[in-house]
């Protein structure tokens, strides 16, 4: 049987909660204190419209680590992006913004020949039980992700299991439907961080909730 490699990564700045909707997806869990000093790349073997998978899920450590991959080595590993932000934290939103963008850029030549990109590209305000406590709007999120043609979800990892778990497999199967059998690419690796220099310029703030 054919395997198909499926690589997506979970992107966005400090705290917003990518390890917390992996970890939800992966073991149907909501850990709140996840110790994640390292960058790491997750497995999970997947069946999907009868297809097997294997499904790679790239979770980024926000803090500077050894060996760490710059963000556009992640966008050109990956075959999808899940792009989080923290919808009680203006700022992860402004990161967001100026990841979703640089997606674009870097996927615009490869858009030419492949329609498909605009389907894996998922922006995702988490944390939507905290909305009493709201700094980006619903429609905020809406509005970026169809100017930049990307689907939009609000979710809430402490919360929800069923809409976490739909969204990882939607974009799974975006990505296997768009894979032109990509030329495998290198694994994210490398030195400086340039989401590290993003939250640098957008000023990031951690919020404890
Ligand atoms: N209320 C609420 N808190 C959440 C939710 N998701 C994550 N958190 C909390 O937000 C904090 C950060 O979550 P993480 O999953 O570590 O976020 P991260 O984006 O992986 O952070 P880094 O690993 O530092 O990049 C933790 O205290 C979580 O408990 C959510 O949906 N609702």
């Amino acid at each position: 049987m054919i395997m198909n490699d499926i690589k997506v990564a979970v992107m966005g700045s400090e705290g917003v909660g990518k390890s917390a909707l992996i970890v939800r997806f992966l073991t149907r869990r909501f850990i709140g204190e996840y110790a994640s000093s390292t960058e790491c790349i997750y497995r999970k073997r997947m069946s999907i419209d009868g297809r097997q998978l294997n499904l790679e899920l790239y979770d980024p450590c926000s803090q500077p680590c050894e060996g760490k991959s710059t963000l556009n080595e992640q966008i050109h590993w990956a075959d999808g992006f899940v792009v989080v932000y923290d919808i009680s934290d203006r700022s992860s939103f402004l990161t967001a913004t100026a990841i979703v963008h640089l997606i674009r850029e870097t996927h615009l030549g490869v858009a030419k020949r492949d329609r498909d990109t605009d389907s894996v590209i998922f922006l995702v305000g988490n944390k939507q039980d905290l909305c009493h406590v709201r700094e980006v709007d619903r429609e905020e999120g809406q509005r970026l992700a169809s100017e930049c043609r990307c689907q939009f979800y609000e979710l809430s990892a402490a919360e929800h299991y069923q809409e976490v778990v739909l969204m990882f497999s939607k974009i799974v199967r975006n990505a296997s439907l768009g894979g032109k059998a990509k030329d495998r690419r290198r694994r994210p690796s490398g030195s400086k961080s340039m989401a590290k220099l993003i939250n640098n310029v957008f000023g990031k703030r951690r919020k404890s909730v």
